[in-house]
């Protein structure tokens, strides 16, 4: 009997011959906040984009619920990749379209409502990232800051359960990084969105993680998940290690 909403069995992930990682088992619960660490080019955002059905896997298995993402027809793989809302590295808005166009871009593509119902959504999900009145702004007029705000509301348009962010904080100052960790910890408190965050912000991951997993570079599978706490206090070495760093943004 499977709980949690992702369950990720015997894993191995990577290109043709090359292994980055393997044997990666663990379950992602409804609604907690989960954090991807690990040095650069562990395979945190290999993972991400494997757990939303965008990568395969070398061997194993994603499950959503009870649905393995890599194994049904495509088009069952279209619907299940629409419980994830996923905002890349960069998180790139289209800067020839405004705000609330960029918003539009996913309910035109996956959802049946009126072009008033889009522009009411739209608009709902940018005063949730704290950004109403910013509908018809154009991107280069924003701040970095911002920019990531308007991303992770156009990854909310289509009410993913889960959410997904790639090292959502880079490239922004320690006030704005800390206070994308505070929209992240609202998302979870007001809509119950389970979140899948990849940072290399030491700081981040104590302010947000209910747990956190750790990709070994080295050993090339997954060493330690837990919170934060109890890996910094009892984790394998390189876990301790990692955390023990000067607080930093990437
Ligand atoms: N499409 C691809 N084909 C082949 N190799 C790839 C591909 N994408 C990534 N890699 C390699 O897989 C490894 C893991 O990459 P990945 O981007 O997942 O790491 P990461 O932990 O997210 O790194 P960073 O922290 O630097 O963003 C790297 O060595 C990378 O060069």
């Amino acid at each position: 009997m499977m709980t949690g909403l992702l369950h990720i069995q015997d894993v191995s992930m990577g290109w043709g011959e090359r292994v980055i990682s393997r044997d990666l088992n663990f379950e992602v619960q409804r609604g907690e906040i989960l954090v991807i660490m690990g040095t650069s080019g562990c395979g945190k955002s290999t993972l991400m984009r494997l757990l939303v059905g965008l990568e395969r896997p070398i061997k194993g298995h994603v499950f959503f619920e009870d649905s393995d993402l890599h194994q049904g027809e495509p088009q069952a793989l279209d619907v299940l990749r629409r419980h994830f809302g996923v905002m890349f590295q960069g998180g790139a808005l289209w800067s020839s379209m405004t705000v609330g166009e960029n918003l539009l871009l996913p309910l035109r593509l996956f959802s049946q409502l009126s072009t008033a119902a889009m522009r009411q959504v739209a608009e709902f999900k940018l005063a949730l990232v704290g950004l109403q009145g910013s509908y018809d702004a154009m991107p280069a007029t924003l701040s970095g800051g911002m920019i990531k705000r308007v991303a992770i509301a156009r990854s909310l348009v289509l009410n993913p359960d889960v959410l997904c962010l790639d090292e959502p904080a880079s490239g922004l100052d320690p006030v704005n990084a800390a206070r994308l960790d505070e929209l992240i910890l609202a998302l979870r408190e007001h809509l119950g969105t389970t979140v899948i965050l990849v940072t290399h912000s030491v700081e981040g991951i104590f302010a947000v993680a209910d747990r956190a997993l750790y990709l070994d570079d080295q050993l090339k599978t997954m060493t330690a998940i837990d919170t934060p706490q109890a890996l910094l206090a009892h984790g394998p070495e390189r876990v301790r290690e990692f955390l023990q760093r000067t607080p930093h943004k990437s």
